[in-house]
């Protein structure tokens, strides 16, 4: 379901248009749809009908505290991976009995407030974070609800950077050693071992690499059942993918996802915990940026926009690919000509898309980069001085800003100079 089309010539979030909101806010900004962020959780989450099925949106995706307070509201979780993603998702109102934290480096403090805020389960990734969860536990007198994160060593084709289930990855416990790590968890003071996790990577396009790992949860809950563990919980992580291009192989549907899961799992009677983030909020968001120049240089056309990789780090990051739209409708005859879209960052890889076909676009002409929703504000930085950019969220023919452009005393504020150089 498409919430960002064109009306009457120019593209809408919903029923506003997108220049109004640049001349309320200034440029770039990032927009997101309420409706279709309501679209797709409803989406997931009515795939997964008939089945005792949880869905914890992974807050790293987008942290906008709008957005969780909206997934909030519908019954979301929360998947989260530092004690920060943690409170902000209890202070957006997500309960924290609807809150699970993954990470290969939790530290001390950030255990001891998972503990403290008693969250729902706790995604242990070593032996060591285990050992340590069980006594800082054990010193506050407490249980730790825990799910011991299994690395299946499956490969999902999607980039290097973001495939998170091969054995040469950090993530989760190696697959081999899984099955002594529980017997020690199910034995070891303050742990409550509640299950097992897995999750293999982003932006996976192909439901394959998914059956190899959810065949290897299976395999493990069935054998520990056999040795008098009892799993309750299998946490199947994220990583269903969504199209960026329109040559993408189409992404899985939600509901071929679940008719897995419930092939995999349905008849062990367990609780599934899902942590989507991509597939909730990638599409629901643009990133509006504004034309600075149009320049010849000697090789290439440069399309330069006051958008950098400090906003949108995804196409410098992984090289990935983000439909640009104009938005202003282009003529069905405008001439489409190859443009390098850039920058202003001072470094060469401040590039969005080489030789992208665009119609003609002059200085001032906004463009929308699609598919911006997830992994976009959430990655961004200050980098060369430049202040993290407003974010609006949409509702029908409204619209709020949900964060603010920061001013340059407030990005400035925390810094101080030593007294021996005043
Ligand atoms: C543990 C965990 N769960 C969930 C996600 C969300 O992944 P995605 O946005 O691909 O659904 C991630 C990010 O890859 C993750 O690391
Ligand atoms: N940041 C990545 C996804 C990584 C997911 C985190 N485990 C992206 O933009 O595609």
């Amino acid at each position: 379901m498409d919430h960002f089309t064109y009306k009457s010539g120019i593209l809408h979030a919903e029923d506003v248009p997108l220049p109004r909101i640049a001349e309320s806010v200034g440029t770039p900004f990032y927009v997101y749809s309420s409706a279709t962020l309501e679209h797709h959780y409803r989406v997931i989450t009515e795939a997964f009908t008939g089945q005792d099925a949880h869905v914890c949106f992974a807050t790293k995706t987008n942290g906008n505290k709008a957005v969780l307070t909206l997934l909030g509201r519908l019954g979301a979780g929360a998947d989260v991976v530092s004690v920060g993603e943690m409170r902000h998702a209890i202070a957006a109102g997500i309960p924290a009995k609807r809150v699970v934290f993954s990470g290969v480096g939790k530290t001390r403090d950030e255990l001891t407030a998972a503990l403290s805020l008693g969250i729902a389960q706790i995604n242990v990734e070593s032996e060591p974070e285990l050992r340590a969860l069980s006594e800082f536990a054990s010193a506050m007198g407490t249980l730790a609800p825990v799910a011991l994160r299994i690395n299946p060593d499956v490969t999902a084709d999607t980039h290097d950077k973001i495939s998170t289930g091969r054995k040469e990855n950090k993530f989760g416990i190696d697959w081999a050693t899984a099955p002594a790590l529980f017997r020690l968890a199910n034995t070891l003071p303050g742990i409550d071992l509640k299950g097992v996790a897995v999750h293999i990577g982003s932006q996976i396009l192909d439901l394959a690499p998914f059956r190899a790992a959810f065949l290897r949860l299976r395999e493990l809950v069935l054998s520990l059942r056999g040795e008098g563990i009892a799993l309750k919980r299998v946490d199947l992580g994220g990583g269903l993918g969504v199209p960026y291009h329109r040559d993408d192989p189409s992404s899985p549907a939600p509901s071929a996802y679940a008719a897995l899961a419930k092939e995999c799992f349905g008849d062990l009677g367990v609780t599934l915990i899902l942590e989507p983030g991509r597939l909730i909020a990638g599409n629901a968001g643009l990133l509006v940026s504004r034309v600075v120049y149009v320049k010849e240089g000697a090789a290439r056309k440069f399309l330069i926009l006051d958008a950098g990789f400090n906003d949108l780090v995804r196409p410098a990051m992984y090289d990935a690919y983000h439909e640009i739209l104009p938005v202003e409708q282009p003529a069905p005859d405008a001439p489409y000509e190859p443009l390098d879209v850039v920058g202003p960052i001072c470094e060469t890889g401040d590039l969005f898309a080489r030789q992208r076909p665009l119609p003609p676009l002059a200085p001032d002409a906004l463009v929308a980069f699609a598919t911006a929703g997830a992994y976009g504000a959430a990655m961004s930085s200050t980098y060369n001085g430049r202040p993290l950019v407003p974010e609006v969220l949409v509702k029908g023919n409204r619209f709020d800003v949900v964060r603010r452009r920061p001013t340059l005393a407030e990005m400035t504020a925390l810094e101080s100079v030593p007294e021996w150089l005043k």
